[in-house]
């Protein structure tokens, strides 16, 4: 795009549907981190996803900005809160949008080399997206296809199953409860099976936990707990494009974080965020598998080359495509180094 371009011109280039080229950026971040599965280094399997992550970000025509990312400029140093990625970057022009990323979602999972890692990313235009910090938030999902509301993060566990309950024609005792296995969520456990509800306890990652709600094959009925806000924003970006409803609220340990978020533009700690104040306009979302789960298989390397599987799914068509992608090592070797 010439750089003469309006702001006008450059929000209806957003149109394009940049969703297809998000999915080679999750695709090498996925392929870089699958070099370390099962080799018990968290933070080297996150380091070679986030550095493949950024390159393949400059092939992608955007003007990016990193709203949810690796953490602020001074922690991280690739895909940091605010840094500019895309084609169009540096130079100018191109579509001007936000995003966040999770180069690697499961880091612990991959290091052990355990099911459900994957690489996401999800792309809004200016400001759509929630500036969540990265501490924690309370999240509660159901899937598509339900009467608005029909949870609430202000009900009680028991209330919340109840009407779940009753707006599938089901009873408690056929609902799955997903959520992360944390000493934290030993009451909300007790109190779903005391319901009769049945608990899907994940030993890590939950955007893929809160994305199963809205998937049929999953089992999975309602999403409960806390874990990371920024994995909150995405899960959230996911869910608006897949169907589905989600609310969540951030958990405050001390007055920094509440500054900190004050910072970012928080200015109420108490608020519940529906799923469209946390992934708001157009969303776009992209997900390879690192290892194998319910929505994605994971990398197969076979020598000289590897298989990917990935997810990329916008709101304003609703459309979800799965792309199976075969990499030739010989002639893209460099974006696979792991
Ligand atoms: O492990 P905690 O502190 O409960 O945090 C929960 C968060 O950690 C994860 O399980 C995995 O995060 P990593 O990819 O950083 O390892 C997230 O999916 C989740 O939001």
């Amino acid at each position: 795009m010439a750089e003469t371009d309006t702001p006008h011109d450059r929000q209806v280039h957003v149109d394009r549907n940049l969703a297809l080229e998000l999915v080679r950026v999750t695709e090498a971040a996925g392929l870089a981190a699958s070099r370390w599965m099962g080799r018990g280094d968290k933070n080297a399997a996150d380091g070679a996803a986030v550095e493949a992550m950024r390159r393949a970000f400059d092939t992608v025509a955007i003007s990016g900005t990193v709203v949810i990312g690796e953490g602020e400029m001074d922690e991280a140093p690739m895909l940091y809160i605010g840094e500019k990625v895309g084609l169009y970057a540096k130079a100018g022009g191109g579509p001007e949008v936000d995003i966040a990323v999770d180069p690697l979602e499961g880091t612990t999972i991959t290091a052990k080399g355990g099911p459900n890692a994957m690489a996401c990313v999800a792309l809004a235009q200016k400001g759509g997206f929630l500036h969540a910090p990265d501490i924690y938030m309370d999240k509660i999902a159901v899937g598509p296809g339900l009467p608005d509301g029909v949870v609430d993060l202000d009900a009680s566990v028991e209330e919340n199953l109840r009407n779940l309950a009753r707006a599938k024609g089901r009873s408690v005792t056929d609902l799955v409860v997903c959520l992360l296995d944390r000493d934290r969520h030993k009451e909300i456990v007790k109190r779903c099976r005391a319901a009769g509800a049945r608990i899907m306890m994940i030993p890590d990652g939950d955007v893929s936990g809160v994305v199963a709600v809205s998937q049929i094959d999953t089992g999975v009925d309602i999403y409960l707990g806390s874990g990371g806000a920024p994995e909150g924003v995405l899960a959230a970006a996911a869910l608006r494009c897949i169907g589905g409803q989600m609310q969540g609220r951030l958990i405050f340990e001390n007055e920094d974080q509440v500054l900190r978020a004050k910072e970012m533009g928080i200015t109420d700690p108490q608020r519940v965020y529906s799923m469209t104040d946390m992934a708001r306009g157009d969303v776009m979302f992209a997900a390879t598998g690192v290892t194998t789960g319910p929505m994605l298989r994971g990398v197969r390397d076979f020598g000289k080359g590897a298989i990917t599987h990935s997810i990329v799914m916008r709101s304003k068509s609703g459309t979800v495509r799965y792309v199976e992608g075969h990499h030739n090592f010989a002639l893209k070797p460099a974006a696979f180094a792991g």
